[in-house]
Formats: structure tokens, sequence, C-alpha cells
């Protein structure tokens, strides 16, 4: 992306670039999953996570452990407080003038009180880039809830009308996609020299409820029909795309990959996506393949679903089998990233202003839309209030 076009249309001809201008947007909210911070944290953050969402409490006790392993910390608060100042640097550099901050849907800071902030501080129509790339329910409704719920409570407190939307799905954006191919190409070469060229890829995402896949997108989304629906459709593309790319890059053609999914919550007897990363490397395995390298494209940074689910147990499995693996690491703060995110913000707003600005996507399902329709990734209780929809 290094032509003169001006993403976002904010500015154009002559050699003195305009200011970038996030008008109308007079904030951005870095919107986020949260994780406790300790141990005392660990059990009202997953009672937080999971109230009224049936999980059996054999898991939420494994899950507790996780945590515990890693004396109750999560990675994911410090990585985004690495994002939230990778943020504020490149607009300064960039002549961006758009404060940022950081609220999260499960924990401390919580979403009501950044949002309660940003109004006393005089904010009024706030940007959000939610730390979820894909579309579905879990991913992107449930996100656009929360902002409701929380401007619901605010309301009531009589703190003064906010407006808030979100940024497009950014799964395909080439400042998502460009550095999940390179840290592929690092974790590659992790791997004994002699099994390089020969690994499988193996992309993972959370895994969702089977229902919750297949309603995910808008009934009109032509990849709604497909199996999986459009969360699927969507990390397929970004699968072929990092696979593509790599290839490219290797000069090796035809290799591997696999679109796999990993940290299965729930009831047992209702149908998740599958398989199931560890019983896929088990497969591999039995298959004779030689190696692999886990590609986790179906998230922002490296949290506990990372660090856990793949670094500690999709490693042991790997160990115990014999089977050498990498992994790759997820876009995290990466410039290229934070870059996008601005871009995407410029491409927002110019829209908002009524400018038709370039909208930077790869793959083949094009660059997503900027306001949810209604009936897109139902709730799979009941509907309820969201933002960013219409
Ligand atoms: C699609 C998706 C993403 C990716 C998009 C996004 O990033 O939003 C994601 C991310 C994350 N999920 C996370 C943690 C948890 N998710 C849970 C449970 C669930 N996740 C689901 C889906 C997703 N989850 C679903 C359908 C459930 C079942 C309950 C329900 O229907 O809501 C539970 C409950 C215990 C359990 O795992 O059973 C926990 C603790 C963390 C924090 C990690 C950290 O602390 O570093 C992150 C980033
Ligand atoms: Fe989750």
């Amino acid at each position: 992306m290094s032509d003169s076009r001006t993403p976002g249309g904010a500015a154009t001809g002559g050699p003195a670039q305009a200011a970038p201008d996030a008008a109308p947007y007079d904030a951005l909210l870095l919107l986020s999953f949260g994780g406790p911070e300790g141990p005392d944290d660990v059990v009202p953050f997953l009672e937080n996570v999971t109230h009224g969402r049936g999980i059996p409490k054999e898991r939420l006790a494994e899950v507790g452990q996780h945590y515990f392993r890693f004396g109750g910390v999560s990675p994911i608060n410090e990585q985004n407080r690495e994002l939230l100042a990778a943020l504020r640097k490149d607009f300064a550099e960039h002549g961006l003038d758009l404060p940022v901050h950081w609220g999260n849907r499960n924990w401390s800071p919580y979403l009501v009180d950044t949002l309660r902030e940003m109004a006393e501080a005089g904010h009024r129509r706030i940007l959000t880039l939610a730390t979820s790339a894909y579309a579905g329910y879990s991913g992107c409704r449930q996100y656009r809830e929360n902002l409701a719920d929380a401007l619901a409570l605010l309301s009531e407190e009589g703190v003064p009308e906010l407006r808030v939307d979100k940024l497009r799905h950014y799964y395909n954006h080439p400042g998502f996609v460009g550095p999940m191919v390179e840290s592929t190409l690092v974790a590659l070469a992790e791997l004994p020299e002699e099994v390089r060229d020969t690994a499988h890829l193996v992309f993972t995402t959370h895994s969702i409820p089977t229902a919750m896949a297949e309603t995910s997108g808008a009934p009109d989304d032509p990849a709604r029909g497909r199996p999986g629906g459009v969360y699927v459709a969507q990390h397929l593309d970004v699968a072929r795309l990092v696979a593509g790319a790599v290839a490219e890059a290797t000069g090796i053609i035809g290799r591997h990959w696999e679109l796999v999914y990993q940290s299965r919550s729930g009831a047992p007897h209702i149908p998740w996506l599958e398989p199931d990363v560890c019983d896929h490397l088990e497969a591999l395995h039995r298959e004779g393949a030689p190696a692999a390298v886990m590609v986790p494209i179906g998230f922002v940074s490296d949290h506990m679903e990372v660090k856990y689910d793949l670094d500690t147990e999709a490693r042991a499995k790997a160990a115990e089998l014999g089977l050498p693996v990498a992994r790759a690491a997820t876009v995290g703060a990466d410039a290229r990233f934070v870059a996008a995110v601005r871009e995407l913000v410029l491409e927002r707003a110019a829209t908002e202003r009524g400018a038709q600005p370039v909208r930077c996507a790869f793959g083949s399902l094009g660059a997503g839309r900027d306001v949810c329709p209604v009936d897109c990734c139902p709730n799979p209780r009941a509907p309820r209030p969201a933002v960013g929809q219409g």
C-alpha cells in the first residue's frame, strides 16, 4: 500500500496534504473483551462472561485453572494497553487529532465507565474499534449490544447523549492480513529445516455453536447459505490469502492448509464448529504430516485463548505426538495494523461526510458494511437493542 491513494479520501491534490480529518467523530473507543488481572478477579470475571449462557460448571472450573496457571492474569489487558499507546502514537505522528479511550465488555476498565468519562470529556460522536475482526453474534453483535446497554445506563444517569458507531469488520484488510502472512513465515522458519517446506498451515479460530455460525452475517449475504455461514466464509478467505502469500514468499506451491477450531465451550450435546485443533494435530500425525504451523487468524492479540489453548494445550499434544509445531503471532500492536485502524477511521469519517473513500480489502468477499443490517448475526436467545445497525 505504498501508492499515492488517500485512503479515507481525507486529502487530495497538492503537495502539502491537509491534516487528516476524523470529523464528524470526536473520539475513538477501543472496545475489548477484558480479562482478570489477578487470582481474585478470575471467578468474578468468568461470572461476567458466562451469566445466563448455560456453560457447565466443570467447563468454568477448567477455564479458571487456565487463568490460575498464569497467576490469575490474562495477557489481554496489557496487550490492549500496548495497542492503545500505539494508536495514540500513530495518530499523533500522522497529525490525526482524535483522542483514543479504552473500555472492556467483561472487566475493568468497564465500557460504561469509559463512555461516561468520554461524555464528561465532551465527546459526543464516538467511533468504536472492537478487538474482534469477524462477523458473528459473539464477535460483533454482542459488542454492539453491550454498547447499547451502556448507553441506556448512562442515559438513565442523565449523561449527555452519545452517538456510537462501530468500524467495519477488518479481517480482510491488508493491515490485518499482511502481519499474519509475515508471522506465519517467521513461525515456519522456527521449524526444523527438513520439515519446513512440507509443514501444514493450521489456521485456527474460536469455535462457536454451529447454529450461531449458520446465522452469522445478513440473510442476503451469499455466504450465509454456505456451511458455517459468513463466520466460516470470512475465515476461509483469510486462510486462503495467507496460504497464497506464503506460497509466493517461499516458492512452495500446494502446501496443505486447513481451518480448524479451538476453545470450545458450552454443553457437550450442543454442536460447535469442528474439528478441534488438538484432534486435528492427532489426525495430521496419523496421516503422516511432518510438521504444522498454527496460525490463529481468529484473534487480534496473543491473549489467553492463544497462550493457553494453543501454546500450552496444543503444544503439549504435539509434543506427545512427536509432531514439530510452531505458532504464528497475532497482529497485536503491529505498526501495519495500527496504520490500518487509522485508515479505517478516516475511511469511515469520510463516508459519514458523504464522500466515497477507497475501501481496502483483500480476498473474495470485499469490504464489509459500515452499518450492520438489523437482522444479521442474531442473538441466539432473544433480540436485544444494539448500536451500529439500521
Ligand atoms: C467468537 C469468539 C471470540 C473471538 C472474538 C472476540 O475476541 O470477541 C472470543 C474471544 C474471547 N473469549 C475469551 C474468553 C472467554 N470466552 C468464553 C466463552 C465463549 N466465547 C465464545 C466466542 C468467542 N470468544 C463463545 C460462543 C463462548 C460461550 C459463551 C457465550 O456464548 O458467550 C469464556 C467462558 C469460559 C469458556 O471458555 O467456556 C471465556 C473466559 C477472551 C478473553 C481471553 C483472555 O482472557 O485473554 C477472548 C478474547
Ligand atoms: Fe470466548
